[in-house]
């Protein structure tokens, strides 16, 4: 156990790998230390927003420290001037008195300082955790792709409360720590000199002790959060993957999954919490150390009459408050460790950098016609590895332009470009002859409306879903649209009917209905660019019957942009796109690619083949 125990300390960094696993937490993570002047400095920037109310709380830990201070002078005084015997007994009462408000003001002064920091670091959270959710919403798309949505979550709830937790108490806790500390010192040392030198003889052990200490743990309370954030991250996973892990048996893996991050979680929190659980011990060691020292040496001073023993009273009572502050500073010093370490990690988000500017003074469009260019086009999107090559065509307004090419082929990449969630790495697309970087992006996407596969449909009712296309629209507006789209009858059909609340997995509504209320949702979004990604899952013939005319009609007088999968529903499409490998191979209409007998005319003979047989 003594070996486990003192294991950390000679190895400073050692590394979390499968072993450290294997050995249940025996073996410290291997984690960096990072500046946390500018984590301070961050936090620092919020709390000062609140200037006045916090420098009443700064007020009121002066007066309750100074009070603190006051009450065993006042006791060490009156025990002098007993024992010269010269106190008139009237003045017992007044000094009982006296020393009745001073408690009395101190237990005011601490509650006060308490209510307002609680309300000071309420504000501060709630300010950080907005600015958190206001920019990750202002963050591009391949800042959610290189990170689980738990993870992201963690940071928005776990990492903030611990901020907040901090404030509430701890942070205000050390400051008066700090300051009943310094005012200790220079009583004493008015006092005695000697004396003070006596009960401080601790305190450089305490400060290399605690910085030692706090050395090892800040990077440790860091990594436990960042396990936190991880482990948050496979739950929402495995929890919103539920279905397919069922349907493929890999419950078993799922846990196992589980129990490493979980491991990994109590190996960091394990370490950090021993490693700070010194601090409490030897703090109070060292501290009933000093109180001997004060108490042995100050007998023989008071004996020798070199000092009172009312100054003996004080020094005694003083070394026992300075282990107060030493041990609340030592107790809220993990609470603060952690704070900063989640400090830091949603700082880390708030640096991430917006999505891309928009060129110079953007415009906003009223009305756009549709008329969009691609102009020798290249995108990747990793550095060096171009996904898109030299892509060139024109969509004119109203037009239907079809994408189809093998898997893999980058139709969905060109859609993103189109939306700008990505900016081509060459090349320009023009919007309305428009450069698309020198439109307002919110603009642009504003007269676009999607009906991807997969369509999203937030915990709400029909109609809320479908009045997301354009949130001023009228219930009659919603009704027409879904009429429109074909899905009023299905809606009607349901229990509640535009009034039935909707999960956000789609349970409980079919993949060619939630197909349907996105195609409702785009027709009352009423743009002038589409962009839609036909369906491969298999639905009856009826429903696609049905999908298919409500799509021509919210195709009808826009530029719509068809991620196609089987080639007979694109055959009226004004041009078809084909292409392979990022390379736009072929373009025409399904006519004259039939006639040039390329890439297409094989893919689509070879679908005619596979449908007959
Ligand atoms: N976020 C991403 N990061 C890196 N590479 C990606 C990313 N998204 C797609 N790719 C890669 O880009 C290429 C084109 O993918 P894309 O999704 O555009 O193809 P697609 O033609 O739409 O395919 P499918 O018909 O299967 O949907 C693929 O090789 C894919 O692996």
């Amino acid at each position: 156990m003594f070996k486990a125990l003192i294991e950390p300390f000679r190895q400073p960094q050692p590394v979390l790998d499968s072993e450290s696993l294997r050995s249940g937490g025996r073996r410290k993570p291997k984690v960096r230390a990072k500046n946390w002047s500018g984590t301070l400095g961050r936090i620092w920037s919020y709390l000062s927003r609140r200037k006045v109310k916090l420098s009443l709380v700064l007020l009121m830990v002066f007066a309750s420290s100074a009070l603190a201070l006051l009450g065993p002078y006042m006791v060490g005084v009156a025990v002098d001037q007993f024992i010269s015997g010269d106190v008139p007994s009237s003045s017992w009462t007044w000094f009982l008195l006296g020393l009745v408000a001073v408690y009395v003001l101190f237990s005011l002064t601490s509650w006060l300082q308490n209510i307002w920091m609680i309300e000071i670091a309420q504000e501060t959270v709630f300010r950080m955790r907005y600015d958190l959710f206001a920019h990750l919403h202002k963050l591009p798309i391949p800042f959610f792709g290189k990170r689980q949505q738990g993870e992201i979550m963690s940071r928005v709830t776990n990492d903030i409360e611990n901020v907040s937790s901090t404030l509430n108490s701890s942070a205000i806790q050390i400051f008066s720590s700090v300051l009943t500390l310094i005012g200790t010192l220079g009583v004493m040392l008015w006092l005695s000199p000697l004396l003070t030198l006596l009960t401080f003889i601790v305190v450089p052990l305490m400060a290399l002790g605690m910085r030692w200490i706090t050395r090892r743990t800040g990077p440790l309370f860091k990594e436990r959060q960042r396990n936190l954030g991880e482990l948050n991250g496979y739950i929402e996973e495995t929890l919103s993957g539920q279905r397919i892990i069922k349907a493929f048996s890999q419950e078993e893996r799922v846990i196992r999954g589980f129990e490493e991050r979980n491991m990994r979680i109590r190996i960091s929190a394990f370490w950090a919490q021993t490693i700070s659980g010194f601090i409490p011990k030897l703090m109070n060691g060292l501290n009933n150390l000093s109180f001997a020292i004060v108490a042995g040496i100050g007998g023989i001073l008071a004996i020798q009459g070199s000092v009172t023993v009312g100054v003996i009273i004080i020094f005694v009572e003083y070394a026992r408050q300075f282990t107060r502050p030493l041990n609340d500073l030592a107790n809220q010093w993990n609470t603060l460790l952690s704070a900063i370490a989640g400090a830091e990690r949603v700082f880390e988000v708030l640096d991430e950098d917006e999505e891309s500017k928009d060129e110079g003074a953007a415009i906003a469009l009223d009305n756009i016609q549709g008329n969009v260019r691609f102009d020798k086009v290249s995108f990747g999107y990793d550095e060096g590895r171009d996904i898109l090559r030299d892509i060139s065509f024109e969509a004119k307004p109203g037009e239907m332009i079809a994408l189809v090419g093998p898997t893999g082929a980058g139709k969905t990449t060109l859609i993103q470009l189109l939306s700008r969630f990505y900016d081509p790495t060459s090349g320009t697309i023009t919007v309305d002859g428009h450069k698309m970087t020198t439109i307002r992006r919110e603009n642009l996407r504003s007269h676009m409306a999607f009906v991807l596969q997969d369509s999203f449909l937030f915990q709400g009712t029909i109609r809320e879903n479908i009045r997301f296309g354009r949130l001023d629209a009228t219930d009659e507006e919603v009704e027409i649209a879904s009429k429109l789209a074909n899905a009023h009858s299905f809606i009607m059909r349901m229990k509640n009917g535009y009034d039935r609340v909707l999960q956000a997995d789609g349970s409980g509504i079919s993949q060619g209905q939630k197909q349907l209320l996105a195609i409702a949702r785009a027709i009352l979004a009423d743009p002038s660019i589409l962009v839609l990604d036909e369906a491969t899952s298999s639905i009856d013939t009826v429903t696609e019957i049905k999908i298919q005319e409500g799509l021509e009609r919210l195709m009808h007088g826009r530029t719509s942009f068809v991620i196609a999968h089987r080639l007979n529903t694109i055959r009226q499409a004004d041009r078809i796109l084909v292409l392979k490998d990022g390379k736009l191979l072929e373009q025409g209409s399904h006519d004259e690619l039939l006639k040039q007998g390329g890439f297409y005319s094989d893919l689509y003979n070879s679908q005619l083949r596979k449908k007959a047989q």
